[in-house]
């Protein structure tokens, strides 16, 4: 593929050391993210936020009802010569790297640059980048259109960011922690936030970094999950900054996903309760989950084990 998408920054490697120095805490709160994660999910609600998705077959319907549970209006749009259009015009959008056939590669290169170029967020999900070549080439040139949010799972985060990875197919095999370093990299070359999902999610914008505790391992047992979460942050984005974007969605699904698990009987029902709980979330829900944050320098903690604890009660 020829590339219109302007060539990413090189990383800002003294960034790295900037987020040790004294003075480089982050002013924010975890009460106060909390909060700014509930006005985003009201803001969601009221605006009706269109995210135009180019995503894959295989999680496409889990992916749209998602997006409708929570009140964005999902446009699953991938037809080469008209994508562009669209992504000029939507609230945010998003590039998931699923099943990148023909069509989907044809799309993705002319709506995000076009989206870059309008003003309109664009989440970047790089499924099995790391672990397959042709979508590793592609993700790499795409971020040069500087993504809003990159969402990925700790393999996937640590292939984009070039570095050794033990992703297998579209699953990790690598720990969130292992991805930090990556994760800092990649958002100092965006500019905007990288999450990596897992057990423990862990958000890093700029010289930032939140840990999100919240979720089911059930999240794990139905396809989609990770491409769901990449979704609900276009969405977020819509309405609100790439750090808040990727902290609310990660505490919409988490906490969503709390509560589906525990009238769950298994994946299937789990999969349905997770759209009814994702639907009756309130803002007043968030506004309280300071407590499954915690907020520290990016660089903080690179070593240290994400061990806060998963499944509390809202
Ligand atoms: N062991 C776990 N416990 C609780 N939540 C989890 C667990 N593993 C993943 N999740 C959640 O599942 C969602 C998808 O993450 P993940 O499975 O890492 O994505 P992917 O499907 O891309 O591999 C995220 O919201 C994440 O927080
Ligand atoms: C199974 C599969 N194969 C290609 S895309 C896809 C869906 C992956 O979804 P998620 O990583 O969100 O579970």
């Amino acid at each position: 593929m020829t590339s219109a998408v302007p060539p990413c920054p090189p990383a800002d490697d003294r960034a790295d050391e900037r987020a040790d120095e004294p003075g480089g805490a982050p002013p924010l709160s975890p009460g106060r993210l909390a909060a700014d994660a509930a006005q985003a999910l009201a803001a969601v609600r009221a605006r009706t936020p269109l995210v135009q998705c180019l995503t894959n077959e295989v999680t496409t319907n889990l992916v749209a009802n998602a997006l409708l549970a929570v009140g964005a209006s999902p446009a699953m749009t991938a037809v080469p010569g008209e994508a562009e259009q669209l992504a000029a015009v939507a609230g945010a959008v998003l590039a998931n790297l699923g099943t990148p056939g023909p069509d989907l590669r044809a799309c993705l290169e002319p709506a995000v640059t076009t989206a870059r170029r309008a003003g309109v967020p664009w989440v970047l999900d790089p499924v099995a980048v790391g672990v397959l070549s042709v979508r590793t080439r592609l993700a790499e040139q795409l971020l040069g259109a500087r993504p809003a949010v990159v969402r990925g799972n700790a393999s996937e985060v640590l292939g984009l960011a070039g570095l050794t990875s033990s992703g297998r197919g579209v699953d990790s095999c690598d720990a969130v922690e292992d991805a930090r370093v990556a994760a800092v990299r990649l958002a100092h070359a965006t500019g905007g936030a990288v999450a990596v999902s897992g057990a423990v999610d862990l958000v890093v914008a700029g010289d930032v970094a939140v840990r999100v505790s919240a979720g089911d391992p059930l999240l794990t047992a139905i396809t989609g999950a990770g491409c769901a979460l990449g979704a609900l942050a276009a969405a977020f984005a819509a309405v609100t900054d790439p750090l808040t974007a990727a902290v609310g969605s990660s505490l919409v699904l988490g906490l969503a996903a709390e509560r589906a698990a525990s009238v769950a009987r298994g994946p299937g029902s789990f999969q349905v309760a997770l759209l009814d709980e994702l639907y009756g979330l309130r803002p007043e829900h968030v506004v309280g989950l300071g407590d499954r944050l915690v907020v520290e320098p990016a660089r903080t903690g690179a070593r240290r084990a994400a061990t806060a604890p998963v499944g509390a009660p809202a």
